[in-house]
C-alpha cells in the first residue's frame, strides 16, 4: 500500500504566473505566460506552463490531450472496462476517475507495468565530471538534483518532468499532455493572499519554497550556462522559477512513494514515482480504492496496481485516500483545504511565559512555567521541553487532541508536590485517557485544562481577522486563492475552537466530580 506524497493545484488560465515572497513583502513577476526561450534544438519542445490566478478556482489542463487509458493500454497497462476519466467535477476536483457501471469489491481497476511510471533516473554518476569538459546529458542534469534538498524530493523528480515535458518524443508526451497546466498551490498566489493564510508555520513553508525557486533559478541558469546544446537537458530552453514551481507542484500533488530496493535490514527505500492514470483519482478519507505494489521494483511486470476496496456503485468517482495529513500538508502540495478534517492541528511553541500569561488568563495565581523548580526541569528535560535538545513545537488538535509532551508538561508544572508527580511515569502523564481522566488530582486537571483553553483564546487572538469576516469573504463570492486562504483560515481556527469546546466539557465534568467529592 503506498500513498501520494505529494499534490497539485490549478487555478484558472492566466497570462502571467507569479511567486511571492511574502516576508519580505516582495511580488516577483517570475515569467510571462511562455517565456522567450530559443527552440535551438530540434528535439526539444517549449516548456510552457501557466500561473494560478487570482481570479476563478478551476482546473486547466489542455482542451485536447491524447487518450489517457488508451495510451495505458497500448503500454501494456490494464484498465477495467467500467472506469472512465470524468470531467463532470471539472471546477472544484479537476478531472477524476469515476465508475460507469457497479464494480465488485476486490475488482483490479489499473494496473501499470514497471516502465509507465515516471520516476527519477538512477545515474549513478561521477559528480566530479558534472561540469566542464567531461559532461553529458546525463551528469549535468545530475548536477543539478544534487542542488536540490532532500526535503524538496518534489522538484528533483520535477527537474525529471520537466527534461521529458521538453523532449519531443517523450515517451511520456500522452501523459504530460494530460497534466494541469496551472496549480493552486500558495507558491503561486498573489501577495496578500499568501499573507491571508494567517498562520506563521504554513507561511514559513511558503516562504522557504519560495526562496528555493527563485535561487535555484539562478542556479540552474549558472550551471547550464555554458553547456553544449547536444548535453543540454532541456533543449538549450532557459529554466525560470515559475516552471520549476509549476514541476514541483504537478510532483508534490500526484507523486506517490513506492517501495524500492530491499535494505539489508530488510525494510525498502521509498520511491516517489507519478503513476499515469492511477494519480486522475481525487482524494477522500473514505476512499473507495487503494494502491497495491506487489513486486519488487525491478520486476517487469506489473509493477503498481488499484484494486476497489469497497463495491463502488455507478457514477461513483473512484477516490484514494492520499494519507491522514493536515490542512497545512493539502495546501500546500496539493491545494485544497479539507472542511472538519479530522487530522488538522495547530503549532504552538512551548514556551514558559506565555504559558504563564494563559494561566494566569485562566485564573491560576503564580503559576511558574518561566521558572520551574529543579524537578520541573528534570521531567521537562525527559519531555524534550528543556535543555540543548528541546524540541519546542506542540500541536493542538487532530486526533491527539493535546500534544502528550504538552499536557504531561502543565500537570507537572502546575503540581503542588513532587511526591504525587513521581508516583507517575511519564506515559501516564502524557496521555489523555478516560480510565485516568486526571493522573494527579481534579483541581491539576481542571487547572490544566483551563490553561490550555486559555492558550487557544490567545491563539485565536493572533488570528488579524474574526472567523466572521473570513466566512463573510467567502459569502461574497471570491473565488482562487482568495477563497483557498479564508477556507485555510477558517479551518485552523475551527481546530482551535474545536479544542476549546472539547476541553470545556471536560472541564465541567472534572468540576462537578470536584463538588461531589466535597
Ligand atoms: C492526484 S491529482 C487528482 C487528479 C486531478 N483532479 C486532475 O485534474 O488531474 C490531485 C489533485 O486533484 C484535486 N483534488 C483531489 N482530491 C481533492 C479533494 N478531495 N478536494 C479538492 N481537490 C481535490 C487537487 O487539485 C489535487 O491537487
Amino acid at each position: 500500500m503506498v500513498k501520494p506524497a505529494v499534490l497539485v493545484v490549478n487555478s484558472s488560465s492566466s497570462s502571467s504566473r507569479m511567486l511571492i515572497m511574502s516576508r519580505a513583502s516582495r511580488k516577483l513577476i517570475i515569467s510571462s505566460c511562455i517565456s522567450a526561450f530559443s527552440l535551438t534544438h530540434f528535439h526539444y519542445r517549449p516548456l510552457t506552463y501557466y500561473a494560478s490566478s487570482s481570479s476563478s478556482h478551476s482546473h486547466s489542463h489542455s482542451t485536447n490531450p491524447p487518450d489517457l487509458i488508451r495510451w495505458v493500454k497500448k503500454e501494456g497497462g490494464f484498465v477495467h472496462p467500467d472506469i472512465k476519466i470524468n470531467s463532470n467535477n471539472y471546477n472544484y476536483y479537476g478531472l477524476g476517475l469515476i465508475a460507469s457501471q457497479d464494480i465488485p469489491k476486490g475488482s483490479h481497476l489499473i494496473a501499470l507495468p514497471n516502465h509507465i511510471p515516471l520516476r527519477f533516473p538512477n545515474l549513478n554518476l561521477n559528480l566530479n565530471d558534472a561540469a566542464g569538459a567531461g559532461a553529458t546529458e546525463d551528469s549535468v542534469f545530475n548536477q543539478l538534483a544534487q542542488r536540490v534538498p532532500e526535503e524538496l524530493w518534489a522538484m528533483r523528480l520535477g527537474l525529471k518532468l520537466l527534461k521529458e515535458k521538453a523532449t519531443v518524443h517523450s515517451f511520456w508526451w500522452p501523459y504530460i499532455c494530460n497534466l494541469p497546466e496551472t496549480y493552486d498551490v500558495p507558491i503561486f498566489f498573489p501577495a496578500d493572499d499568501i499573507k491571508n493564510l494567517q498562520y506563521a508555520p504554513l507561511l514559513h513553508q511558503v516562504n522557504k519554497r519560495c526562496r528555493f525557486l527563485l535561487e535555484f533559478e539562478k542556479e540552474v541558469s549558472r550551471i547550464l550556462e555554458n553547456v553544449k546544446p547536444d548535453d543540454h537537458p532541456f533543449g538549450c530552453q532557459s529554466i525560470e522559477a515559475s516552471s520549476l514551481g509549476w514541476a514541483m507542484s504537478a510532483v508534490s500533488s500526484r507523486a506517490f512513494r513506492l517501495h524500492g530496493e530491499r535494505l539489508p535490514d530488510g525494510t525498502h527505500v521509498s520511491v516517489p514515482m507519478m503513476l499515469p492514470l492511477i494519480d486522475m483519482c481525487n482524494h477522500s478519507f473514505d476512499s473507495n480504492a487503494q494502491i497495491v505494489q506487489e513486486q519488487d521494483i525491478n520486476n517487469p511486470n506489473m509493477l503498481v496496481k488499484v484494486v476497489a476496496e469497497t463495491r463502488i456503485r455507478q457514477d461513483d468517482p473512484i477516490v484514494l485516500n492520499y494519507g491522514c495529513l493536515s490542512n497545512d500538508f493539502f495546501l500546500l502540495d496539493y491545494g485544497f483545504v479539507i472542511p472538519s478534517n479530522p487530522y488538522d492541528c495547530i503549532e504552538l511553541k512551548y514556551d514558559g511565559a506565555l504559558l504563564d500569561a494563559a494561566s494566569m488568563t485562566a485564573g491560576i495565581t503564580s503559576p511558574n512555567f518561566s521558572s520551574p523548580l529543579p524537578w520541573q526541569q528534570q521531567i521537562l528535560s525527559q519531555l524534550s521541553l528543556h535543555g540543548e535538545a528541546a524540541s519546542l513545537k506542540v500541536t493542538l488538535g487532530g486526533p491527539e487532541l493535546v500534544d502528550g509532551r504538552l499536557l504531561a508538561a502543565l500537570r507537572v508544572l502546575l503540581a503542588s508536590n513532587m511526591e504525587t508527580v513521581k508516583k507517575h511515569d511519564l506515559s501516564s502523564l502524557r496521555s489523555f485517557s478516560t480510565q485516568a481522566p486526571a493522573p494527579l488530582g481534579l483541581s491539576n486537571e481542571i487547572a490544566v485544562l483551563r490553561t490550555i483553553i486559555a492558550l487557544c483564546v490567545i491563539a485565536l487572538g493572533h488570528f488579524p481577522t474574526k472567523l466572521m469576516e473570513d466566512e463573510a469573504v467567502l459569502k461574497g463570492g471570491a473565488s482562487g486563492p482568495t477563497r483557498l486562504a479564508a477556507q485555510y483560515r477558517i479551518e485552523k481556527k475551527s481546530v482551535i475552537i474545536g479544542v476549546m469546546q472539547n476541553l470545556s466539557r471536560k472541564v465541567k465534568i472534572l468540576m462537578s466530580k470536584e463538588s461531589e467529592s466535597v
